[in-house]
Formats: C-alpha cells, sequence, structure tokens
C-alpha cells in the first residue's frame, strides 16, 4: 500500500466562461498515510472532484505536487484505480467481461478471468457474472464498478460520489461492503462526498473544504469503534459539529450563486 502526499496545490481554470480566470483552490496541502479512509467534504463547487482529478492524475495541478509513496504523479497509474458516481460500464460487455476487459492486458486470459470472479464474489455479484449492464440496479452496476476497480490492484482507491445516487438503503448496504472491503484490502481510499454521516461512518479522517477563497477549512480526525452507531452520542456530536461549520460553507456559495435574497 502506498500514502498520498498532496504539496502547495493550486487549481486555477483560465478562461472560464462566467468568470474569466478562476482559481478554485490556492495552496492545499495534506498527508494521507497507507491504508487511512479520509473522505473530502465540502459543499458543491468547493473543488472536491477537482483534486480528486488531479490525485487521479486525470487533470493538472496549476502548482504543487503530488506524491504517491515516492512518485510524482504526473498522469493516470495502475497505482490509483477510481470509482466515479455514473458507473460508466460498457453496455455491451457482461458483467465478467466488464471486469475482466483492462485484465487482459496485464494478465493471461483464465487468470484475468478468475481475478474477475474474485473480485465480484467480493461484492456479492456471483450470481450476475453473465448479466449485462441493463439487466443491473445502479447498486448493482455501482459494485460492478467497484470490483473493476480493486481487481487492478490499486495501492489507492479514489472514489468520486459513489453512492450519491443511489436510494438512502442501497446506500447504506453498500457503506457495509465498503467498510468491509476496506478492512479486507487495507487500501488507501479517498473518498470524496457531501454527505456528512456518510463522511462519518466511513472514514479515519474527514477534510472538510469550503469555497472562497478554496481551501481545507478543518481536518477531522474519527475515532469512534467500527461499524459505527449513527444513533452513538459520539457519532451525533461530530455531525452536528462539522454541520455547523459545513453550513456557513454552503450559505457563503448560495448567497453568492443567488445574491440578496437568499436565506436559510
Ligand atoms: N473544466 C473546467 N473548466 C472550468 N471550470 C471548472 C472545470 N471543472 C470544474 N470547474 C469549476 O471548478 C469548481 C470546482 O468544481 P468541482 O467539480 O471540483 O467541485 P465539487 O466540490 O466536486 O462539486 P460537486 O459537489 O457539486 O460535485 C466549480 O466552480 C466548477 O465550476
Amino acid at each position: 500500500m502506498q500514502s498520498v502526499s498532496i504539496k502547495n496545490v493550486e487549481k486555477t481554470f483560465s478562461n472560464t466562461k462566467e468568470l474569466g480566470s478562476f482559481t478554485v483552490f490556492d495552496d492545499i496541502s495534506l498527508n494521507i498515510q497507507e491504508g487511512e479512509f479520509v473522505s473530502l467534504l465540502g459543499p458543491s463547487g468547493c473543488g472536491k472532484s477537482t483534486l480528486l482529478n488531479i490525485i487521479a492524475g486525470l487533470d493538472k495541478a496549476t502548482k504543487g505536487t503530488i506524491y504517491v509513496g515516492d512518485h510524482l504523479v504526473n498522469g493516470p497509474g495502475s497505482d490509483r484505480g477510481v470509482v466515479f458516481q455514473e458507473a460508466a460500464l460498457m453496455p455491451w460487455l457482461t458483467v465478467l467481461d466488464n471486469v475482466t476487459f483492462a485484465l487482459k492486458k496485464k494478465l493471461p486470459k483464465q487468470e484475468a478471468k478468475k481475478r474477475a470472479e474474485e473480485y465480484l464474489k467480493l461484492v456479492h455479484l456471483s450470481r450476475f457474472l453473465d448479466s449485462y449492464p441493463y439487466e443491473l440496479s445502479g447498486g448493482m452496476k455501482q459494485r460492478v464498478s467497484i470490483a473493476r476497480a480493486l481487481a487492478m490492484d490499486p495501492d489507492i482507491l479514489l472514489m468520486d460520489e459513489p453512492f450519491g445516487a443511489l436510494d438512502e438503503q442501497t446506500r447504506s448496504m453498500l457503506h457495509k461492503e465498503l467498510h468491509d472491503i476496506w478492512e479486507k484490502t487495507q487500501k488507501t481510499i479517498i473518498f470524496v462526498t457531501h454527505n456528512i454521516r456518510e463522511s462519518i461512518l466511513l472514514s479515519d479522517r474527514i477534510v472538510l473544504m469550503g469555497t472562497r477563497p478554496g481551501g481545507i477549512r478543518e481536518v477531522y480526525p474519527v475515532s469512534l469503534d467500527r461499524p459505527r452507531d449513527t444513533s452513538s452520542t459520539g457519532f451525533i456530536q461530530l455531525e452536528k459539529e462539522i454541520n455547523s461549520v459545513l453550513a456557513k460553507e454552503i450559505d457563503k456559495v448560495m448567497k453568492e450563486e443567488i445574491g440578496d435574497g437568499y436565506s436559510r
């Protein structure tokens, strides 16, 4: 497994339609330990996905550096697997073939198939190997997408609101599955969300980001015992504490977007 070290990272988009040159955040530094589960939490537009994409190597920082272990990130790499909000499966391939597809580039066909089956078992989809994506629910598609990323055996799993489009029950089932997978595989996970509960349920640390100016507002270590109980005093207290800071950040965004007419 590997650590991730983010050093003085800035991201500016030049020539945006509305704002011209626009700096999303100007100086983000954060060290994530091997095997740690870290959530990036914050209001819409604060740059969570932008930061995740820079770590993934899908976007470039304007300034600063990212290291995975002692390796400088300058593009996508097999040490990092990404899971997005939409599963983006290949509709013409079965569940098994979707997971086997990329594996076949690095393993002989039979081995790739065996490995894909193993990871599909881990996400409880062994009965659906021959199904096509259109035959699956949203939660099942997301499980395929998690299996596909894990099967490549990356050191780091980067997840961008992976459960954001799912109903509450499915989301809660997948929280448990992801927790078990994380315990079993000991992967380093960076998880983007704007859901406070989700971040407390899953994380070792929660990094709260804000906007205008963009950056890290607070870092909350979560020391509650796992599996976490949403009705425990510690859970509720932390939820309240984070909510009071996040609500201020959201107000700032809403006032700026809607103007003086906005009130909570
Ligand atoms: N390619 C781009 N060109 C110009 N601006 C961009 C681009 N990508 C993102 N932005 C801007 O950067 C800011 C941060 O976007 P980002 O998607 O990272 O936010 P986020 O915190 O992930 O939001 P959400 O929770 O809504 O997904 C936004 O203001 C967005 O409009």
